[in-house]
């Protein structure tokens, strides 16, 4: 179990875990009023959230697929890195990538969060790399279907 400091000062609850095997937690919107984004426009959404990662782990911020197949709602980040060493506000940039507007209302479900380790690196220094069964091949070198 792994414990990690956060202060909420949103006017929800703490995010959770919606089933004993979710990988995320959903983050809401905390908003004043509800915000709509036209086509293509992006918002950076406030969550209300302040946490402090263990060193070592960071926090993806990544979408909700529901959120984002049905209504084109989306991160335009992708995923969102939060660094072990940040604490300000966890903040969602949204964009609509959908053909009509969509209204974010305050308390929606915009996206969810995974905190996982990662590994620092030092880099060794070489000329050469190892030879491997895939060498060079990328971007469609094992076929196309
Ligand atoms: O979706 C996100 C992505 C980032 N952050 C916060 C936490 C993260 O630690 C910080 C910096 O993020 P990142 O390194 O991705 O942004 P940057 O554009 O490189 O900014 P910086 O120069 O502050 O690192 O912003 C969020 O709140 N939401
Ligand atoms: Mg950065």
């Amino acid at each position: 179990m792994l414990f990690v400091k956060i202060v909420n000062r949103s006017k929800h609850a703490l995010p959770s875990y919606a089933t004993d095997g979710s990988a995320g937690m959903d983050l809401r919107a905390n908003l004043e009023n509800p915000i709509t984004l036209k086509p293509l426009e992006r918002f950076l959404v406030p969550t209300g959230i302040f946490i402090q990662l263990p060193e070592g782990y960071e926090a993806q911020i990544r979408p909700r697929s529901g959120l984002s197949i049905k209504k084109g709602i989306t991160l335009v980040n992708a995923v969102g890195t939060i660094d072990s060493d940040y604490t300000g506000e966890i903040k969602l940039p949204m964009i609509n990538l959908s053909n009509e507007p969509y209204t974010i209302e305050d308390g929606e479900r915009l996206a969810q969060m995974v905190v996982a380790r990662y590994e620092k690196i030092t880099w060794q220094e070489v000329s050469i790399l190892d030879e491997t069964e895939r060498g060079e091949g990328g971007f469609g070198s094992t076929g196309t279907k």
